[in-house]
């Protein structure tokens, strides 16, 4: 029997995961946009988010939540993380009990600090919660490039039903137990994205694009496991992956920011002419909470938090880094 597939959210990430799982199993979609549901439904087409995608004509596209929902065996949230909370809370009366709810979202809540699968459990006890993540830039798997991710779940057997949901030829889906772990790899590589931006559109070399990915990752990998997450997971897809991926693309919306800001442009002036959610502009602000809090040295996302907050500029926080003392590079412990 097919599991029947209700995701949350019609921008780029949300309908290309429901274009992939429209393949394996019965999928709708639900978007607040009458326009983009009648686009998906009518033309195959999601023109807004993934201009020239053919999406798989199977997918359906609804406007009600409550259809989405309640007849669906797996719930994939795919809106930004600051709405999660909101859609989750309107779903909830029309979710059946058990049913695995799967986030796809990349930040962390700004008013609680909490990552998106605990404001699932705090919202939905009972329920198994997992996270699907990885170097995904939902512009190349519309156009057939070959990619791979991994669903996390603590119950490795719902994992391993699940994956035949999600995956395809050129999609694969490993499992991992990790779900902290893989969730903040996901959502913390952001920040070092917006960093490469930077160097990037300040024309400053491969070097430095190397230099700050990798002293990113050992930053990640600091905060990672003092919040809970496994080590051997921030070197694999959902840290080093997805950071690599996401630190050299031109088609990360996190990369476009820092590169827009490496040019000189204002944030203000960078988000008002994007459509679409960069994750690591709010996350880099919830970063420097947790970092105070778990005593952990980020100077990477300290200097960035000081452009995007405090007006600092892309010298300035070059500059800050360059001061930085260097110290061993092997991390304590
Ligand atoms: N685009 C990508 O390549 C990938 C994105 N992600 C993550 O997936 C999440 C969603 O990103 P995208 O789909 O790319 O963003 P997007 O900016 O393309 O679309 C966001 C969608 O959420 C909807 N939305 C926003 N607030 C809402 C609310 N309060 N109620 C209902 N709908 C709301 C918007 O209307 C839009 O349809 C983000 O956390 C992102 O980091 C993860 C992997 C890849
Ligand atoms: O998470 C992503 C790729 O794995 C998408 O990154 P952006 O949100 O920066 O486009």
């Amino acid at each position: 029997m097919k599991l029947k597939v209700g995701l949350l959210g019609g921008g780029s990430w949300g309908t290309t995961v429901a274009s992939l799982t429209a393949k394996n199993s019965p999928t709708i979609i639900w978007a607040r946009n009458q326009e983009i549901v009648d686009e998906i439904n009518t033309h195959h087409t999601n023109t807004k988010y993934l201009p020239n995608a053919k999406l798989t004509h199977s997918l359906r596209a609804c406007i009600s939540i409550k259809e989405t929902v309640e007849d669906a065996d797996v719930i994939v949230m795919g809106v930004p993380s600051q709405s999660l909370r909101e859609v989750l809370a309107e779903a909830k009366p029309h979710i059946r009990p058990w049913v695995p709810i799967i986030n796809l979202a990349k930040g962390l809540e700004i008013s609680t600090k909490m990552r998106m699968t605990e404001v699932i459990e705090e919202l939905m006890p009972g329920h198994p919660i997992g996270v699907l993540t990885g170097p995904n830039l939902a512009k190349e798997i519309h156009f057939g490039k070959a990619a791979a991710a991994v669903i996390a779940m603590v119950d490795h057997s719902i994992a391993q039903s699940l994956q035949p949901v999600f995956s395809s030829g050129l999609f694969r889906v490993y499992t991992n137990d990790d779900v902290i772990g893989c969730e903040l790899g996901g959502a913390l590589k952001n920040i070092y994205a917006i960093a490469t931006g930077m160097g990037d559109g300040s024309n400053a070399g491969d070097n430095t694009r190397a230099a700050i990915i990798t002293r990113g990752l050992a930053e990640l990998t600091r905060l990672g496991i003092a919040m809970g997450g496994k080590k051997s997971t921030f070197s694999g897809l959902a840290g080093m992956g997805d950071l690599v991926a996401t630190c050299s693309s031109a088609k990360s919306r996190n990369h476009h920011v820092g590169f827009q800001l490496g040019r000189g442009k204002s944030l203000e002036q960078i988000i008002s002419e994007m459509n679409e959610v960069a994750e690591g502009v709010k996350t880099t602000k919830v970063v420097m909470e947790l970092a105070k809090h778990y005593k952990i040295d980020m100077p990477i996302a300290k200097e960035i938090y000081k452009v995007l907050y405090e007006g600092n500029n892309v010298n300035d926080a070059f500059k800050g880094l360059l001061k930085y003392e260097t110290g061993s590079e092997k991390e304590p412990g």
